[in-house]
């Protein structure tokens, strides 16, 4: 079995840590020559992952065709803008009927459209075993060992099954599903309400404004979800309200910790300016929002955080604009 990990950020290292205590052949690829060669030396990454020590026998390389062929199994989990990319790259090397997984969480630029749509598109005729990773896993906890259970899904039954395999140890319970978008819209858009948790704690506004958030919060997931093709339960499961519950309330959080500083004024570019961790919720939101709009589905906090994003609202008046809407039936289906 040979699996390769693409991306040696927090969660590539995460990942390719735990797989490595489960399997013998496994790559991580770095797309920095030099910083491969300081993970190469050090089996540490100051940056992304401080305090994970990455095994001795995983294979470090810069070399993507080095990293691609002959894989079984390739994890993808750049941030979501640079997936596209990494695939059209990837491509010439990828293995015909390889399984290819995607761990990044975010929408394609223009479209909307899944990472596995994208992916799948760019490598038609090789293989068609596209699976989702996704579900409540900070790279902090998965990398040190900590229990967590997580979601694989694809349209191919074999592919989820292959990936749940590779994955499941006594730490880390993997659970099949066969709905690859409802996982997909689930860990990305699930940032955008974990930046509204950041925003909501840096007002000070308690639990009781917190539980509303993420329950309203699920409710707009899931509503944008289901207009483009997920299954409505699939936001209860882990990869929905799971991982909602964790984004929104985990320090370890990149989304959460950006709305933080959001309630405290700074703008997004100094928020993303300083750090060089990927805070995903903000390019969802700019993709999101739009589509939003323009299809007609109601998202009232993911419209906050965009008109807090633009400078629009501050986060009081964002508050402000949430609470004073107009009367609404829980279910979204209002009465006379
Ligand atoms: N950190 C976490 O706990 C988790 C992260 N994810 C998702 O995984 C993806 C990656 O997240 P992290 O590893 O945390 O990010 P990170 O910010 O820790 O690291 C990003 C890595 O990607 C590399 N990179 C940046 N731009 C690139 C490009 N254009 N092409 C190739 N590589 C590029 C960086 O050099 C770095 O190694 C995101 O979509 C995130 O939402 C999913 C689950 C957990
Ligand atoms: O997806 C994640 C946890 O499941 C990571 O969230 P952040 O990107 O906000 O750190």
């Amino acid at each position: 079995m040979k699996i390769s990990m693409i991306g040696a950020g927090g969660w590539g290292i995460a990942m390719i840590t735990h797989l490595a205590h489960l399997h013998k052949d496994v790559t991580l690829y770095c797309r920095n020559p030099e910083t491969a060669e300081v993970l190469r030396k050090t089996r540490e990454s100051k940056d992304y992952l401080p305090g994970v020590k990455i095994p001795e026998h995983v294979r470090i390389t810069a070399d993507l065709k080095e990293a691609t062929e002959k894989m079984d199994c390739l994890v993808l989990c750049t941030p979501s803008k640079a997936v596209e990319q990494m695939v059209e790259a990837m491509a010439p090397w990828v293995k015909k009927d390889a399984v290819v997984v995607c761990a990044s969480k975010g929408l394609a630029a223009g479209t909307g459209r899944c990472l596995s749509t994208v992916i799948s598109e760019k490598l038609q005729g090789i293989t068609d075993n596209i699976v989702a990773l996704s579900g409540p896993n900070h790279a902090e906890e998965i990398g040190k060992g900590l229990p967590a259970a997580t979601v694989v899904a694809s349209e191919k039954e074999n592919a989820a099954r292959f990936v749940q395999d590779i994955y499941m140890s006594p730490k880390l319970r993997v659970y099949r599903s066969n709905d690859i978008l409802g996982v997909e819209y689930g860990g990305a858009l699930k940032n955008i309400i974990a930046i509204a948790s950041g925003v909501q704690d840096g007002l000070g506004l308690g639990d009781n404004c917190k539980a509303a958030l993420i329950t309203r919060g699920l409710a707009e997931i899931q509503r944008f979800g289901v207009a483009f093709g997920a299954k409505a339960d699939t936001f209860y499961g882990l990869s929905g309200v799971g991982d909602l519950i964790v984004t929104c309330t985990s320090s370890h959080s990149r989304n959460y910790n950006a709305g933080l500083k959001l309630a405290a004024g700074m703008t997004k570019e100094q928020i993303t300016g300083g750090t060089r961790m990927v805070v995903e919720g903000f390019r969802t939101t700019e993709i999101v929002y739009p589509m939003a709009k323009k299809y007609g589905i109601s998202m009232p906090i993911t419209e906050e955080i965009y008109r807090l994003m633009h400078g629009q609202h501050t986060a009081v008046e964002a508050l402000e604009c949430l609470m004073t809407r107009a009367k609404k039936s829980e279910d979204g289906i209002d009465m006379q």
